[in-house]
């Protein structure tokens, strides 16, 4: 009979779990809060299936699970194509080993009485804070902007026909507005092709990439948060502080 000392863990072997581990951890943290948590749920629940069908002796079920978990990696790729874009966009050695911070307070409170200023006069606007995942080539086709963020600039931004208001205003890391009037991939969601085109610009920008998007609405006069190509409900001022509160770039 073969014993443990025929398979003695060397150093590789620790190191071989500890790397598969740490992607594990990472890939779930990934898909955190995204439907392809729902679905991974949903996979660990047919698996407990297949085992009990296994171990019962369940010929046929355990032959189709086995059939199906075959071409689990095609299944996930074509159903979270848009989910595995958007967590391959936030991977980079830099984000994973730097410590992130909050937002600044006078940031947070700049944005907060921007959107609730933008609402209460119905003036539309798009308000995008860049993350780890750099908008180079957004920046490009709108117009690079380096100015410090104050509600009364943000105002005239989005000031309607004024030369830039159409558009997204971008905001870095650093608190500055680098860019306006950019121009924002729309939704390929079909369930939101009945949004309006700045809420799907919105989206669709959450979508591909780890950016924090607030929408005014102009025709409504609420605002609302795009991330992780999710659309809140629209917010008050409160509710909007907290979610600032808790973006970590
Ligand atoms: N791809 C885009 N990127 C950035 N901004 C966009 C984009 N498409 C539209 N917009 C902005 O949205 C405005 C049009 O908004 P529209 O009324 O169609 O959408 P909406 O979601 O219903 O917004 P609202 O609720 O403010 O009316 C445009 O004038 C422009 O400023």
């Amino acid at each position: 009979m073969l014993g443990i000392a025929q398979f003695p863990i060397t150093v590789k072997d620790i190191l071989d779990i500890v790397v598969v581990t740490g992607c594990f951890y990472y890939l779930l943290r990934l898909v955190k809060d995204t439907r392809a948590m729902a679905a991974i749920n949903g996979f660990f629940l047919l698996f407990l299936i297949y085992a009990v069908a296994k171990f019962i002796g369940l010929f046929t079920l355990s032959w189709l699970l086995e059939n199906f978990f075959g071409s689990l990696f095609l299944v996930i790729v074509i159903l979270f194509s848009a989910d595995i874009r958007h967590a391959l966009a936030g991977i980079s050695l830099r984000s994973l080993f730097r410590k992130k911070e909050k937002l600044s307070d006078n940031t947070i409170q700049i944005l907060v009485d921007t959107c609730e200023l933008l609402a209460k006069k119905r003036i539309g606007a798009i308000i995008v804070l860049e993350r780890d995942m750099k908008l180079g080539d957004l920046l490009s086709r709108g117009v690079r902007l380096d100015a410090l963020l104050s509600k009364e600039l943000l105002h005239t931004i989005f000031f309607p026909n004024t030369a830039l208001h159409d558009g997204a205003v971008i905001i870095n890391k650093q608190g500055r507005i680098i860019a306006a009037s950019c121009v924002l991939p729309l939704t390929q969601n079909q369930e939101r092709q009945h949004f309006g085109t700045r809420h799907r610009a919105a989206l669709g920008l959450s979508e591909v990439s780890d950016s924090v998007v607030l929408v005014v609405s102009e025709e409504r006069g609420e605002f609302t948060v795009a991330q992780n190509g999710r659309l809140s409900n629209p917010l008050n001022r409160e509710r909007l502080e907290r979610i600032l509160n808790n973006v970590l770039i």
